[in-house]
C-alpha cells in the first residue's frame, strides 16, 4: 500500500521559513520528508484546524507547527510555519481561495489595513486631510476583478486613501492584486495594466474557483515541490530566484513552443533567470546521458561565467554537466578550430580594423574608398551577413548603409576585401567577425549536406537539441546563422531572451531573415525586480524620444515595465570641471558612508576617466578594485569601469560620472552626422542604451554626475533636479 503522500510549499512560506534559525529550517526540511512519507505518522500529529475546512495542522517540532491546506486525497500544499503558541491566533484571518483570472491559489489576509501590524507604524504626520478621497475610485468592482485583483479584498481597497495605506495593504496582498494595484496607483492605463499584466497571467482554460488540484498545478500557484529546492533554502547563499518564479516567468519557462521562441523586457525583469530556468526545465526532460544537448550562450565571458555560477545554484553539477555554457565567439572559435580553419591566426579586436584597412590601402597605394566606409561594408554586409560570393554580394541588401552601390562599384569592393583578407593572413591575425562568419558557413555547410544526404549520415547530428541564447541583443548576424544551424528546426529548439533597449554593440537584425521565426512566440516581462520605482523611472527619461526593435523588423517599447520596490529620488549632479566633478564622487561616497565592501559602483563613459577616478581614489587612501574583463578583480573594495563593463553586474549604489556633452554620447560619432546620418542615428542610440545599461543597475541608489554642459540624453527635468 502506497502510504506517500505530495506535500509543496506555497511562496510565501518559504519567507517566514527563512526567518528561523538554521536549525529549525532544518526541521522544515526533516517534516517535509516525513510527511512525504507517510502524513499518518503519528508523531505528525496531522488535524484538521478551525477556519478555512481545508486547513490542518502537523508537527514540524516541539515548538513549531506547519499550516496545512488539504487538496485532494494525498496532496497538501505547505501556507505557513508558526509557532506552537500562535497555531489557533486569528485562523479566521486568512482566507485560501482560487483566483478567477489565474486560476492560482491566493492566501488573502482579511485583515483590515488599520489593524495590521504595518498600518499601525505608519506615522500619523504622513495621513492626509480630513476627508481624503478613495484611491481606486475610477474604477467600478466589476474593473478591479477583470484585472484579477483578489476579490475578497475589495472592502479594504475601497477605503484606501493614502500610498501608506496602499503599501501596508500590498505588503500581505497577493501577488496579482500587488501588480494591478500598484500599476493603477502609478497612473496606467486600465487597458495597459489588463493588456501587461492580467493578460500574461491569465489561466489558459475557464476556472472551477472550487477545483483547488487544479490549481495547485497552475503556473500561478507559486509552489516548490522538490527536495533540491528546499535544500537550496538550507544553503548559505540560497535566493528567491532560485525557487518562486513569478507565475508570467513561470509560464514562459514550462510552455511547449513549436519554434523559436523570445523573451523580451526591461532591465532586471529576470530574463536571465528565465533562461537558467528555462535550461532546467529542458535538462529534466532529456533522456539521462553524459553528453551536453542544451547550448547556453551570451554575448561575452563574463556573461558566460555567471550564466555558469548561477546555474550551479540552481540545478548543482548534476545540471550544469548536461549544458554547454559558452559565450558566443568562443563557440565559433570552437568551431573553426574543430575544422582546422586558421591555423595559428591571432585574433584582433573588431574595434582595431579601420585601423587595419587604412594600413592596408597605404601599403596597396588603393585610393577611392576610404577605410571607414570599407570597413562598415566588410564588417556589415559582407561578414555580417555571411556572404560568400562576389554573385551573393551583388544580389546584397544593404540596409542602414546610407550611399547605394552601382554593380561596378561592388565588383571593386568584392576585390578589394578578398585581397584585405588574405592581407591578414598574411600579418597572421583575422577578427572575432571573421571567425563568426566562417563558423556560420561551416555550421550552414554541416547541415545543407546532412539535409542533401552528401554526409555520411550517421556522423550527422545536430549539434544540439536545444539552443537558450541570453542577451540576444547583441549577437550578429553571422552568429544567429551558426546557432539556427547548430539545432534541428522543431519544438523547443531556441529560446531567446534580450532587450534591444540594452543593446551596446552595433549588431542589428531581422530573425526572421535568418531563417529564426518567432512570430507569435514572442513574450515580454515588465516588473523590475532589481531596481526602485525611483531609479527605474529616471531611466525611463534617458530614453525619452528613441525608438527601438524588436529583433524581428517591428517595434518594440518598455510599455508596462515597472516595479514594487521603493527608494530615494537619484541625483543628478553637476560641475564646472572634471577636477570638481572628482570632489562631488569623494563626497557623495561619504556621503553614503564611504562602504568597501563592494557594494557600490562608479561608473565613467572612457578608459582614462575611469584612470582619473581610480587616481583619486588612490590618493584618498581608498581600496579600489577595477572592472576588467572578466568582471571585478576582487569582490571587495570600490569598483570602478567603464560603461560597457556594467552589463551583467548588480550593484547597491552606482554613481555614473562624466556624463557630459561631448562624452555621452561620444564626440567623434558628430563626423557622421551629415556623411552618414543613419549611422549617426545608430551609434548615437548605442550610447544612450551604455547609459540606460549603467543607469539601471543599481538597486537602491544612484547618482549622476557631470562636467560643463550635461549629456543631452539627460532631459532638462533630470538636469533641473540638481537645483532642488
Ligand atoms: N522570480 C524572482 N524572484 C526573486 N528575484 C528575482 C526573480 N526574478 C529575477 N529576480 C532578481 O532580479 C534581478 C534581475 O534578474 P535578471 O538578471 O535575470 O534580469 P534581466 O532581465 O536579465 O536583467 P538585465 O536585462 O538588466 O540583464 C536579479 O537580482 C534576480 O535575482
Amino acid at each position: 500500500m502506497n502510504t506517500g503522500a505530495t506535500l509543496r510549499m506555497l511562496d510565501r512560506a518559504d519567507k517566514e521559513i527563512m526567518k528561523l534559525t538554521r536549525a529549525d529550517i532544518g526541521a522544515v526540511y526533516e517534516f517535509m520528508h516525513k510527511f512525504r512519507h507517510n502524513p499518518e505518522n503519528p508523531g505528525l500529529n496531522l488535524k484538521s484546524l478551525n477556519g478555512d475546512a481545508r486547513l490542518m495542522s502537523a508537527r514540524v517540532s516541539k515548538d513549531y507547527r506547519a499550516l496545512l491546506l488539504h487538496i485532494a486525497e494525498r496532496d497538501y500544499l505547505l501556507v505557513a510555519v508558526k509557532h506552537r503558541s500562535e497555531v489557533y491566533d486569528d485562523l479566521n484571518r486568512y482566507a485560501y481561495r482560487i483566483n478567477r483570472v489565474t486560476g492560482g491559489i491566493e492566501v488573502v489576509d482579511l485583515e483590515p489595513v488599520g489593524d495590521s501590524i504595518i498600518g499601525r507604524v505608519v506615522p500619523p504626520e504622513v495621513e492626509p486631510a480630513p476627508t481624503p478621497k478613495p484611491l481606486f475610485d475610477a474604477y467600478t468592482d466589476a474593473q478591479l476583478i477583470e484585472l484579477g485583483v483578489s476579490e475578497p479584498l475589495l472592502p479594504q481597497i475601497r477605503e484606501l486613501t493614502t500610498e501608506a495605506d496602499l503599501l501596508a495593504l500590498l505588503d500581505r496582498a497577493p501577488q496579482l492584486t500587488t501588480d494591478v494595484l500598484f500599476a493603477l496607483f502609478d497612473g496606467k492605463p486600465y487597458d495597459e495594466v489588463l493588456q501587461q499584466i492580467t493578460e500574461p497571467v491569465r489561466a489558459e482554460e475557464p476556472v472551477d474557483t472550487e477545483d483547488f488540484e487544479a490549481a495547485v498545478e497552475r503556473p500561478a500557484t507559486q509552489v516548490t515541490s522538490d527536495d533540491e529546492a528546499l535544500q537550496a533554502m538550507l544553503g548559505e547563499s540560497f535566493e528567491r530566484w532560485q525557487i518562486f518564479l513569478h507565475p508570467t516567468q513561470r509560464k514562459l519557462v514550462e510552455r511547449k513552443y513549436n519554434g523559436p521562441a523570445r523573451v523580451g523586457g526591461g532591465p532586471g525583469t529576470g530574463k536571465t533567470i528565465v533562461a537558467l530556468h528555462r535550461v532546467a526545465h529542458l535538462a529534466r526532460q532529456l533522456p539521462p546521458g553524459s553528453d551536453k544537448p542544451i547550448l547556453l550562450t551570451t554575448f561575452n565571458r563574463n556573461l558566460a561565467a555567471d550564466l555558469r555560477a548561477r546555474l550551479m545554484a540552481l540545478g548543482g553539477q548534476e545540471l550544469v554537466s548536461r549544458v554547454d555554457i559558452v559565450n558566443i565567439d568562443r563557440l565559433a572559435s570552437r568551431v573553426v578550430s574543430e575544422a582546422k580553419v586558421g591555423g595559428t591566426r591571432r585574433v584582433v579586436d573588431d574595434n582595431r580594423v579601420p585601423e587595419l584597412w587604412s594600413e592596408f590601402l597605404i601599403e596597396t597605394g588603393e585610393s577611392g574608398w576610404d577605410a571607414e566606409f570599407l570597413t562598415a561594408e566588410w564588417t556589415e554586409v559582407i561578414l555580417g551577413q555571411v556572404l560568400n560570393s562576389r554573385a551573393d554580394y551583388f544580389k546584397a541588401r544593404r540596409p542602414n548603409r546610407g550611399r547605394s552601390l552601382t554593380r561596378v562599384e561592388r565588383d571593386h569592393i568584392w576585390q578589394l576585401t578578398e585581397r584585405f583578407t588574405t592581407w591578414l593572413e598574411g600579418q597572421g591575425v583575422w577578427t572575432w567577425r571573421q571567425i563568426a562568419q566562417r563558423a556560420a558557413r561551416l555550421e550552414m555547410d554541416r547541415a545543407a549536406a546532412n539535409g542533401s544526404g552528401e554526409s555520411s549520415g550517421s556522423h550527422y547530428r545536430p549539434r544540439y537539441r536545444h539552443v537558450v541564447v541570453d542577451e540576444a541583443q547583441d549577437l550578429s548576424a553571422a552568429h544567429w546563422k551558426m546557432l539556427r544551424a547548430m539545432v534541428a528546426p522543431g519544438q523547443d529548439d531556441m529560446f531567446l531572451t534580450g532587450d534591444t533597449h540594452q543593446r551596446i554593440y552595433d549588431n542589428h537584425v531581422t530573425l526572421s531573415s535568418l531563417g529564426i521565426n518567432i512570430r507569435g512566440r514572442s513574450s515580454r516581462l515588465t516588473l523590475s525586480y532589481r531596481t526602485t520605482r525611483q531609479i527605474l523611472a529616471d531611466a525611463l527619461q534617458i530614453m525619452t524620444g528613441e525608438v527601438y526593435d524588436d529583433l524581428d523588423g517591428g517595434e518594440e517599447d518598455l510599455a508596462g515595465y515597472r516595479s514594487l520596490l521603493r527608494g530615494g529620488k537619484p541625483t543628478f549632479r553637476g560641475a564646472a570641471t572634471w577636477a570638481q566633478e572628482r570632489d562631488l564622487i569623494v563626497d557623495q561616497l561619504a556621503g553614503w558612508g564611504n562602504p568597501t565592501d563592494g557594494s557600490v559602483a562608479i561608473c565613467v563613459p572612457t578608459k582614462e576617466l575611469a584612470g582619473d577616478v581610480i587616481a583619486r581614489l588612490e590618493a584618498e587612501g581608498r581600496p579600489v578594485v577595477e572592472i576588467g574583463p572578466d568582471g571585478p578583480k576582487q569582490p571587495d573594495g570600490i569598483h570602478v569601469g567603464t560603461m560597457h563593463r556594467f552589463k551583467g553586474l548588480e550593484y547597491q549604489r552606482m554613481i555614473i560620472s562624466g556624463v557630459s556633452d561631448g562624452l555621452v554620447p561620444r564626440q567623434m560619432i558628430s563626423r557622421y552626422r551629415d556623411s552618414d546620418p543613419k549611422r549617426y542615428q545608430r551609434e548615437r542610440q548605442r550610447d544612450r542604451s551604455l547609459l540606460f545599461v549603467a543607469a539601471t543597475r543599481p538597486r537602491d541608489e544612484l547618482a549622476v554626475f557631470w562636467h560643463g554642459t550635461p549629456s543631452p540624453f539627460l532631459t532638462s527635468r533630470l538636469v533641473q533636479r540638481q537645483l532642488t
